[in-house]
């Protein structure tokens, strides 16, 4: 799979451009604030909907323009597609595919499956799980797209159950009609486990032999799924009985926070090297390649998954790599598209050996290719 094309039209500081990539590297360079996130960012929005760096739709159209644009060409299994997305200062955006309209967003899901690498990344190690919950649901949604409307569903029941525990702080009649909630809750949640619990054990072994590869063997890295309650093996039934167990255990607790205390929303993923809790304990060099391997994991489990390999965006990360972790991730770039951007000229003679194009970004506007 790669990107053809990308047209823009008032989109972040592109006032109107299109721009035509090559099959397999295409290096964007450009001082700072030039616009070269922005086009990474574009491409993403076409595959999940979603900016990576901002949750405001409004945010993306050029300031003081009404509406925006992103249109994507991509060729998939020698056949072309082309995704649209309609951004309104007033409505939500909305979006086509090869020239039909969609009704939701979430119908761009498998369409353009991309991987983001950026310095941001550093958060799925270093910061609080929720970092991780969005880690492992964006990944499994470009796996399974209907994933994200379970965890939405969950998402739902979560809050309505929250809410009735609230009221029944003070009208203790209500806690009949926690039942209905948890029934749907145990459903939901189960799914949830079970798909997250599948993807880790597939992603575990991939990002600890490619964290072997770039560190030349030196570092260990185990990734384990950590969830509120002891998930040993993937038996529906027996998770559906623990859960329901927990969730009367936990009853009381509950009623009085006005929370649920367990299930999917308080997973966790454990991210180990040597032995050692990445988070608290790795140094910034080891949480980054942390993070490097388990992107890398990805492309290698979308391939296998779908048999297409995604298209791999890497915003700005070779100034943190060192030679070694800038070669192995060169190396990756055989089988993949790749759209790399950079301020300063990528010096490494690896990526001499693969076809590729650079263009020069300045202010919104490509000033040239080579
Ligand atoms: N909605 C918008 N309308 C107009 N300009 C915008 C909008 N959103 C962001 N910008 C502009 O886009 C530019 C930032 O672009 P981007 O983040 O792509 O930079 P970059 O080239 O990746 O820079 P860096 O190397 O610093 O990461 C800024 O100049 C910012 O003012």
């Amino acid at each position: 799979m790669y990107v053809n094309s990308i047209k823009l039209i008032n989109f972040r500081n592109y006032s109107g451009i299109k721009i035509f990539l090559n099959e397999k590297v295409n290096i964007f360079l450009g001082e700072n604030g030039q616009g070269k996130t922005n086009l990474l960012e574009s491409i993403y929005i076409a595959s999940t909907g979603k900016s990576f760096r901002s949750n405001k739709d409004k945010e993306l159209i050029t300031i003081e323009k009404e509406a925006g644009y992103i249109g994507v060409e991509l060729i998939k299994e020698n056949v072309e597609k082309y995704i649209e997305l309609k951004l309104d200062l007033n409505n939500p955006k909305r979006v086509k595919i090869n020239g039909v309209e969609q009704e939701k967003i979430s119908d761009l899901t498998g369409v353009l499956q991309v991987v983001v690498f950026s310095p941001e990344d550093l958060k799925i190690i270093k910061e609080g799980p929720s970092h991780r919950r969005n880690f492992l649901d964006d990944e499994i949604t470009q796996m399974k797209p209907v994933y994200k409307s379970i965890v939405n569903d969950y998402n739902r029941v979560l809050t309505q159950r929250n809410n009735l525990l609230k009221v029944i702080q003070y009208d203790s009649n209500k806690k009949k009609m926690l039942s209905i909630w948890n029934e749907q809750l145990v459903e939901l949640g189960t799914k949830i486990m079970i798909l997250r619990k599948s993807f880790v054990d597939r992603l575990a072994p991939i990002s600890k032999d490619i964290h072997h590869s770039i560190t030349d063997g030196g570092e260990n890295l185990e990734v384990q799924y950590s969830s509120s309650f002891n998930l040993v093996n993937l038996d529906k039934n027996k998770i559906i009985n623990k859960y329901n167990e927990l969730l009367s255990k936990y009853e009381k607790e509950d009623i009085e926070k006005g929370t649920t205390k367990i299930g999917p929303h308080r997973d966790d993923l454990d991210i180990i090297i040597d032995d050692k809790n990445t988070r608290i304990f790795g140094s910034q060099g080891q949480q980054r390649t942390a993070a490097l391997s388990l992107r890398l994991a990805e492309v290698k489990l979308i391939k296998e998954e779908t048999e297409e390999y995604p298209v791999l965006l890497l915003d700005d990360v070779f100034s943190e790599l060192d030679i070694n972790r800038r070669k192995y991730l060169i190396s990756t770039f055989k089988d993949v598209q790749t759209i790399i951007t950079s301020t300063d000229d990528i010096e490494i003679e690896e990526i001499d050996k693969f076809e590729k194009r650079i263009y020069y970004i300045k202010g919104g506007n490509i000033l040239y290719s080579k």
